[in-house]
């Protein structure tokens, strides 16, 4: 019971077969299918996974099969699946930004039971955000297995709307990048500053972790640990002024719009 199939050996299906494998989930019980061989041969080579070319082949077993393909390959995937496959017997997982479960169940061949899942690739550490919505055909027993496969690669939050699904997008699957970028900002000019670029991502990956567990350890507001740092007069206020005059949050909110807005447009192509 309960073996998964990924379709997609790409970075977000990688990162959840890391975390599942990292919280004890047997190497059995999990196949990965991909077209061309080097990811999945990878995969399989370091973690004892199953893997096919075949999608078919992969999931003819599988009780959950996680659909890890770019967005625009979804429905060409379900419509292969479901030619093949006794379609109502499993539950399908999408992590697929901007293709909505209508289209997802069309392609499957009706109402199948499909939960649309917003991962982030920190998953890959057990430290990933999860929204899930599930589609009225889950059964209990399969919104629990997908609970538990979610909660070994981080946090899951149910949502009631699928265009909250968006708004998971926006905070938790893209956000990674944005403090990526954040840190890839400031390491550009530590090394201006003479850094080399070794000890420019060492000051930066651990100040940023530093404050990531600062608010993960604290029971204290963001906004008030921000202040802490920030002596009156100090080099901290003259920095977040420049962030500030520059319009840092309104910019934050400008992207995160940006996002919902470009999973919108996914959806209506
Ligand atoms: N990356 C992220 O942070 C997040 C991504 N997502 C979603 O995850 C999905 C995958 O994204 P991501 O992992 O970044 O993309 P990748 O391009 O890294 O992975 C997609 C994989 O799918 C493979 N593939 C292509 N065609 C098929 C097919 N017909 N059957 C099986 N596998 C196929 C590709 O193989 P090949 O390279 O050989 O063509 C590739 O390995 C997207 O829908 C995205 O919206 C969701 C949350 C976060
Ligand atoms: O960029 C994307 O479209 C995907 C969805 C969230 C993160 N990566």
């Amino acid at each position: 019971m309960n073996k998964v199939a990924f379709i997609g050996a790409g970075n977000m299906n990688r990162a959840i077969i890391l975390g599942l494998i990292n919280n004890g989930v047997s190497a059995n019980d999990i196949t990965v299918s991909n077209p061309s061989p080097e990811k999945r041969e990878a995969l399989a080579k370091d973690y004892g996974i199953k893997q096919t070319a075949n999608n078919i082949d992969a999931a003819k077993d599988a009780d959950v099969i996680v659909l890890g393909v770019k967005p625009h390959l979804i429905e060409s995937v379900c419509k292969e699946l479901a030619s093949a496959l006794p379609v109502n017997e499993k539950c399908f997982i999408s992590v697929a930004a901007g293709t909505t479960m209508a289209q997802i169940q069309a392609a499957l061949g009706g109402n199948k039971s499909v939960i649309r899942s917003m991962p982030n690739t920190p998953s890959q550490l057990g430290l990933g955000v999860s929204g899930a919505f599930a589609s009225p055909q889950v059964t209990p027993a399969q919104k629990a297995y997908a609970d538990t496969l979610m909660k070994a690669t981080g946090i899951v939050k149910w949502l009631d709307e699928e265009s909250e699904i968006d708004h998971i997008i926006a905070v938790s699957g893209s956000g990674p990048a944005y403090f990526f970028l954040f840190m890839e900002s400031m390491a550009a000019e530590a090394v201006k500053l003479g850094f080399s670029e070794q000890e420019a991502r060492q000051l930066v990956q651990q100040t940023a972790l530093g404050a990531a567990n600062m608010v993960v350890e604290n029971d204290i507001s963001i906004a008030k640990l921000r202040e802490n740092v920030t002596s009156k007069g100090g080099t901290t206020q003259a920095a977040l002024k420049a962030f500030t005059d520059g319009g840092l949050p309104e910019l934050v909110s400008t992207a995160m719009q940006a996002a919902i807005a470009r999973a919108k447009e996914m959806a209506n192509k």
